[in-house]
C-alpha cells in the first residue's frame, strides 16, 4: 500500500497591502507584500479517505492572512512571517507546522522638490526582500531573510583566468571583464524557540538586511573579483561577521554574460580586447554559481 509520505497544503499568492497613516504628521507609510502560507500536520486522511475534516480551507487561511495583518504590524516582515505561522499551530492542534514566505516589494519614499513626499511612492522594481519561515511545534522557528533580484554590473575590476583547460575549453582567460549578475543573498538565522524570542529580536531583522545589502554592494565594487565564487565567499563571511544571530549565508548569482563584437569587417574598426567599447549582453545562457557559508570549519563531508 502506497502512503502520502509528505503533505502540504495552503494558499499562495496572497497579495496584501497595508498602509499607517501617522495622524498627527500626516505622512503615510506603506508596505506591499504577496504571501504563501502552507500547513503541514495530521492531514493525510483528507488525502487518502477523502476526509474533509482536517481540512483548514485555503480560503480560511486567505482569510487569516488579511485578518492578521490588519490586527497586528506587517513589518519587518520576518516578525510577521512567525506571527502568522504560531497562529495556526496555536489555533488547529492537528497543525503541526506552518511554512510562510513573503516577498515584500519595494515602494521607496518619493522626494519631490528635495524633500520626502507624505504619500507618494516609486517602486523600486525587480528588487524584493523575501522571507521563508518554518513555524513547528516540535522544532520551534527557522527564518531565512534574503535579497532577490538585485541587479548589479561593473565594467572592470573583473578576471577569470587559471581554470580547467582541456579539450572541452573555448573560454579565453580574460584579467578584465565585465561581471553582471542578480544578487540572490539568503541569510538563515539561528533558530527561534517561539514567536515571543522572535519578537525580542524585531529591531534586528531591518538591520541584518541594511548590512547585507550595504556588504554586497561595496564587495562587489571593491572587490578585485578573480572569480564570482571568490567574490561570493568574501560578502558571505562579511554578512556572517556582521550579524552575529545568523547561522549560514547563501548565495546564488548568475553570472550574466556580455560577449566582445569583433566590427573588424567595417573598416577595421578595433573592438576587441583592450579597444572593446560595445558588448553584446547575452539573454542566456548564464552561469549560475551558487554557495553556502557556515560558521565554524567543518569541512563538506562527503565528495557526492
Ligand atoms: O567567475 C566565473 N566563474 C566560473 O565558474 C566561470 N565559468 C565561466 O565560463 N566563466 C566563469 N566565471
Amino acid at each position: 500500500m502506497p502512503h502520502v509520505s509528505a503533505a502540504r497544503y495552503g494558499k499562495d499568492n496572497v497579495r496584501v497591502y497595508k498602509v499607517h497613516r501617522d495622524q498627527s504628521t500626516g505622512v503615510q507609510t506603506v508596505a506591499e507584500m504577496t504571501v504563501c502560507c502552507l500547513l503541514e500536520g495530521d492531514i493525510e486522511t483528507s488525502y487518502t479517505k477523502a476526509d474533509n475534516s482536517v481540512v483548514v480551507a485555503t480560503d480560511s487561511v486567505k482569510n487569516t492572512i488579511y485578518l492578521l495583518a490588519k490586527q497586528n504590524p506587517v513589518t519587518p516582515p520576518e516578525y510577521f512571517a512567525s506571527l502568522l505561522g504560531s497562529h495556526f499551530i496555536k489555533k488547529y492542534s492537528h497543525i503541526h507546522a506552518a511554512h510562510v514566505k513573503i516577498i515584500t516589494h519595494h515602494w521607496d519614499r518619493m522626494t519631490i522638490d528635495g524633500k520626502p513626499h507624505p504619500h507618494s511612492f516609486v517602486k523600486n522594481a525587480g528588487e524584493t526582500r523575501n522571507v521563508e519561515a518554518t513555524i513547528s511545534r516540535k522544532d520551534g522557528i527557522s527564518i531565512t531573510s534574503s535579497i532577490v533580484g538585485l541587479s548589479v554590473l561593473k565594467s572592470t575590476g573583473s578576471a577569470f583566468h587559471g581554470f580547467v583547460r582541456d579539450e572541452y575549453t573555448t573560454l579565453p582567460e580574460v584579467w578584465d571583464r565585465i561581471l553582471s549578475t542578480d544578487v540572490d543573498a539568503g541569510w538563515t538565522w539561528k533558530k527561534f524557540s517561539t514567536h515571543e524570542a522572535v519578537k525580542a529580536s524585531v529591531g534586528k531583522f531591518d538591520k541584518a538586511w541594511e548590512a547585507a545589502r550595504d556588504i554586497t554592494l561595496k564587495r562587489f565594487a571593491t572587490d578585485d573579483s578573480a572569480s564570482v565564487q571568490a567574490t561570493m565567499y568574501k560578502m558571505s563571511e562579511d554578512i556572517l561577521a556582521a550579524v552575529p544571530e545568523t547561522e549560514t549565508v547563501t548565495y546564488a548569482l548568475p553570472n550574466k554574460h556580455y560577449f566582445e563584437l569583433d566590427l573588424s569587417w567595417h573598416k577595421g574598426i578595433k573592438n576587441l580586447g583592450t579597444d572593446a567599447e560595445v558588448y553584446v549582453p547575452q539573454s542566456g545562457p548564464n552561469g549560475l554559481i551558487k554557495c553556502s557559508v557556515s560558521r565554524g570549519d567543518q569541512p563538506i563531508k562527503s565528495k557526492l
